[in-house]
This record gives C-alpha cells, structure tokens and sequence, in this order.
C-alpha cells in the first residue's frame, strides 16, 4: 500500500479525493497491482458528515512526521504556504505532485532542485491545460525536435467567458460569475481576466522547451477585461472570434512571449477552442503541428492530471522524475519587434479611410452590422512599435486587437 495525503480540499483537492476512490481499481492496475490511499487531507475547514472527515487533519506536522506518507498533493494555491509545505515535504523524502502554477511559476527551479536532493519527485503537470496532458508529452516525447513555437488557450475561465459573451451574448460580468460557480476561476479572478494566470502557464512551458528559467513577469500580458460585445461585431463581420492567446516562440535566436486576446480566423486551429476547453499547439522543427487540447480548468478533469503524476511518482519511488529547467535566465526579447496584424477600431465613418492607410499602410476597412459612430481597420502586418507609433498620428482610436 502506499499512502498518499492531499493538501487543500477545495475544487481540485476534492477532485483528486474523488479519482483516488472512484478509479481506485484502474489505479491499482496501473500500479502493477499496487493499492493507492489517501492517509490525510488537509484544510483549513471542517466536513462534517462528509467521508472526508475521517482523514482531515488541521496540523501540517501530522503529514510531514509520518513516514508512511510517500506522495503529498498540493492544491492549496497560493505561493505561501504552499512553498514552505511542499519544501518540508520534499525535504522530508516525500514526492509532490502540484496544480499550483503560480507556485510552480515562482518557485518551480528551488523546489526541482530540492526534490533532487532528496531523491524524490516535484511535478506539476496539472499547473498548465487543467486535464490536458502536455507537460509529459513535452519533455518525454517530444524529444527529437527542436521546439520552435507554443500556442495555446491556456486559460479555461477567460474562454468560457469569450464563448459565452460571443455565442449567446451573455455580459462579461455574468460570464465571469458563471465560470467561479463552476470551480474554475482563481481565487481571485483578476489573474484569469487580466491574463496572468495564461501568463505563468506561458512562462512555465517556455521553460520547458528551453531549459532556461523564463521569468513570467518578463512577458507582456495583456487580459480580456477591455473586450466588449462591439469587439464581437466585428470579429463576427469577418467571421473570426476571439481568444485569449499565450504564444512563445523563437525567431532569428530570440525569445518572444505574449499573452493577448487574439481574432482567430477559422482555419487556425484555436478557432474552435471553446468554453472551459483549452489547446495548446507545439510547433517542431521535424514534428510540424502538433495540438493538445481538454478541459483547461475544473474539479475532476484537472485532479486527472494530478492523479496522473500521483501515479508516475507512486512507480518511481525514491528517484527523481527529470522534469525541470535551470536557474539560469531566459531573456525575452521586448514586445516592441515582434510582428502582428492588427484591427484598430476609429471614431467615425468610411470617411476616415485616407487617413487610416496613411497612418498604417494598405489595409482594408471593416464594418459591423449594428455598429454605428465608429469603423474598424485591418492593418497590414507590422512590427507591435510601427502599429504603435502610427496609432499615435491617428485621431479617436477606439481600440486595437492583435490577429492570429
Ligand atoms: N480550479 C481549477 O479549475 C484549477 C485550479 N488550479 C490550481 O489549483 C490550486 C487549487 O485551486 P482550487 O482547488 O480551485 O482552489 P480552492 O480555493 O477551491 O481550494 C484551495 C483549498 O485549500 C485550502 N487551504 C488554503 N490554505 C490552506 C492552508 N494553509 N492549510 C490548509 N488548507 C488550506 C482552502 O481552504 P479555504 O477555502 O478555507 O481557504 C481550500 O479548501 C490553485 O493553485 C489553482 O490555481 C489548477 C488547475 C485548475
Ligand atoms: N483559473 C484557471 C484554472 C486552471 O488552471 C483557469 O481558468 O484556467
């Protein structure tokens, strides 16, 4: 037998309780005949009456102290306390497997590092994609390739609130207040709405693929908090939508990296990426296009991706798994030199089309049913610092969104 403890049950903690009970028998195979079981739960709350209770404890020592605890789940969230936990844990021989981004974002190199030393396991392949299994396939399958780009909808709360703002015109408020009672937003929701949350997730598989630590504040994020159903008109116009995209890519050496809503033109892959469902496009050099995609956010499909590494570290005990990057520093080159399309959103009429072409160059005016007062352009592709410098000559911009 081998025990296991969970800390924090809230939506993925409780999650993970349930695959351990529900697909115990699958596990078990898994495990070459090898049971699984969880000795502890921590939190913070009572359950009383719940199953739960005969394995909630309060005191953190209860899990570090016991030996018979080989695997700890963190699914807390949060930097603090969960670094100082999962530290103790690892220090204590004990195997991790997290959900934490932002934990895994900040900490990720320090915690590898003592799971090194102390011949145990820190995996996190629940921390980008909820249930989607990329991590793994990543670093262990994707081995022959030179990786040269990453693209995905990394984040299940802004696309549920895209999908549902665009397809039944629901307002980003209600949206949002939709996708926290389904368990998938962060505790506090400006992380997912202001694209921080895709951000870390960015950070973590550009750090990954190159083996050097991408530090998740060196990229520009930019959330979906200015996307209006105006923006929706004209996405629908040109029969695009709308995603919130996280990119990293190499180009001539350089390292580029962004998070920003995107319109996404039906034959890209990403177009039909919608709700909670995440994707994420791995560009090889040998390989071409490969695309993951699943439940990016929830209860039971993001506690799958935690059993997942559970079950890989149950396998390997006492040794650890190579998943990692190292301390060293990954630049990211600045936001200004990379190139995009661009939809600018004027004051005005068709009127304004000489002007536009002067300030951007050749490109194509568009106009929205029910939109009046103001018209869209298409600008040709340009560098981010062009596009911002004509903008600057242009009176009455609206707006602006990146195309894909
Ligand atoms: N929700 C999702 O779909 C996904 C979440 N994640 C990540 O997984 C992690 C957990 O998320 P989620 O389950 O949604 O969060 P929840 O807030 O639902 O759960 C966290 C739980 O941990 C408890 N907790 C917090 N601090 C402590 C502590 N010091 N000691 C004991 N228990 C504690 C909380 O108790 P209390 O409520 O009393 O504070 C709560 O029950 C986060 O890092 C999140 O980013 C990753 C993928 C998907
Ligand atoms: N809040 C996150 C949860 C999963 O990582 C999201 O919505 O994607």
């Amino acid at each position: 037998m081998i025990q296991m403890a969970i800390m924090g049950f809230g939506t993925i903690g409780s999650g993970v309780y349930d695959v351990v009970n529900t697909n115990r028998d699958v596990i078990r195979k898994n495990l070459g005949g090898e049971e699984l079981d969880v000795k502890y739960v921590l939190d913070l709350r009572e359950f009383p009456g719940k199953p739960v209770e005969k394995v909630l404890v309060h005191d953190v020592n209860t899990i570090m102290e016991d030996p018979e605890v080989k695997i700890v789940v963190e699914t807390m969230g949060g930097v603090e306390p969960a670094f100082t936990f999962v530290s103790r844990a690892l220090k204590a021989g004990k195997s991790v497997a997290t959900s934490n981004k932002e934990l895994v974002a900040k900490k990720g190199v320090e915690l590898m590092e003592l799971a090194k030393e102390n011949h145990a396991s820190f995996l996190f392949g629940a921390s980008v994609g909820g249930g989607i299994p990329i991590i793994r396939p990543l670093v262990r399958c994707l081995t022959a390739d030179r990786i040269e780009e990453v693209a995905g909808i990394l984040n299940g709360t802004t696309n549920y609130i895209l999908t549902k703002m665009d397809q039944e015109g629901t307002s980003f408020e209600a949206a949002l207040k939709e996708a926290q009672d389904n368990g998938f937003a962060e505790k506090n929701p400006e992380a997912d709405v202001e694209g921080y949350d895709a951000g870390r997730k960015i950070a973590i598989l550009s750090s990954l693929v190159l083996g050097k630590s991408v530090n998740f504040e060196d990229i520009y994020t930019e959330g979906i908090s200015a996307i209006t159903a105006t923006d929706f008109k004209y996405a629908r116009a040109l029969g695009w939508s709308i995603k919130l995209v996280a990119s990293g890519k190499i180009v001539d050496g350089k390292v580029y990296a962004m998070v920003a809503p995107h319109l996404v033109k039906p034959e890209h892959p990403l177009y039909a990426v919608n709700d909670v469902f995440n994707a994420v496009m791995v560009h090889g050099n040998m390989v071409d296009d490969v695309m993951f995609y699943g439940r990016g956010a929830g209860s039971h499909a993001t506690a799958s991706a935690v059993m997942a590494d559970v079950v890989e570290e149950a396998a390997n005990l006492g040794k650890t798994l190579p998943v990692s990057w190292s301390a060293e520093h990954q630049e990211v080159a600045p936001v200004a030199s990379s190139e995009k399309q661009f939809l600018v959103r004027v004051k005005g009429g068709a009127e304004r089309e000489t002007v536009l072409a002067q300030a951007f160059g050749e490109g194509q005016l568009v106009q929205a049913e029910g939109v009046t007062g103001e018209i869209a352009y298409l600008t040709p592709v340009m560098t981010e610092e062009a596009f911002g410098k004509a903008a600057e000559t242009v009176e009455d911009v609206i707006g602006r969104i990146r195309v894909k």
